[in-house]
């Protein structure tokens, strides 16, 4: 048994001539605080798809916990703990965020609803969803229509969904994408609160909570690994400011 969360070896994607993921030899320690950045169409979601199943690797192994992963559906690595969030929202807007959650965590579980099973029959689904809307802090809004919370707090709400599929892997794309930075504190503020027990990978631009978040860091640049390290290691690393940040940049970090 490995003692990696997860891991992948000689991962890659091409799409058609097109190689999107090169080599890529990824590994999350167990309980890590990790961020993989890079530049626009540097191969970032991609990974998290080849990752997380949605896509099938050209090449290469997925491992979680040490079990190669890498030919599973999607629905069986949720059930092993491996968990992700969309970058784009895809909630039910004109349900409360309670139900929005809810409904959400029966979909990805594979439950029968309907007519005659509501929700109201998963007691247990309501109830962990609601204690996760409470952890994010957003416990205030179960009762409140999807559609009414701010982008920020919505943000939050997808959060609450993947943390209610109980992961010990979660996979966060963009968390803060589009959150104006008035709100941007409530998201890091969250991120903070997760169980530390959960091993963690977040992709994201907003380098200011990338850099407040992440113990480790992953560099991609053209569907390769660039750069990896401690954030005072990216940050000193001039290859990544070249290519990254633009020639000359620095990057903040604590
Ligand atoms: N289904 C697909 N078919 C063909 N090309 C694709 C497909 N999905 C992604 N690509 C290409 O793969 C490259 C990497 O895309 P990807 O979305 O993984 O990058 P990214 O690092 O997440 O970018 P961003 O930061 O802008 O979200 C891009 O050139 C993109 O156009």
């Amino acid at each position: 048994m490995s003692g990696l969360a997860l891991e992948t070896r000689g991962l890659c994607k091409r799409f058609g001539a097109l190689a999107v993921t090169e080599n890529v030899n990824f590994r999350l320690e167990r309980g890590a605080r990790h961020a993989l950045i890079g530049p626009n169409g540097a191969g970032k979601t991609t990974f998290v798809n080849l990752v997380s199943g949605r896509l099938a690797p050209t090449a290469g192994q997925v491992l979680l916990h040490g079990q190669d992963i890498t030919r599973l559906p999607e629905y069986q690595r949720v059930k092993l703990g491996l968990v992700r969030t969309f970058q784009i929202n895809a909630l039910f807007t004109t349900m409360s965020a309670l139900e929005s959650v809810a409904l959400a965590v029966c979909e990805r579980k594979g439950l029968a609803l309907g007519m005659l099973k509501p929700l109201g029959r998963y007691a247990d689904v309501l109830e962990r969803s609601y204690a996760t809307l409470v952890q994010l802090g957003i416990g205030d809004c179960a009762e409140r229509q999807v559609a009414e919370l701010s982008y920020g707090q919505q943000r939050l709400i997808e959060i609450a969904i993947a943390l209610s599929l109980e992961p010990t892997v979660l996979l966060l794309d963009e968390p803060a994408a589009g959150v104006p930075s008035s709100e941007s504190g409530i998201i890091l503020d969250a991120l903070g609160k997760l169980d530390s027990d959960i091993s963690i990978m977040i992709i994201e631009h907003d380098m200011d909570l990338v850099f407040r978040f992440a113990r480790h860091i992953t560099v991609l640049d053209q569907g390769r690994v660039v750069a990896e390290g401690t954030p005072k290691d990216i940050s000193d690393n001039e290859m990544v400011r070249a290519i990254y940040f633009g020639e000359g940049s620095r990057v903040a970090h604590d």
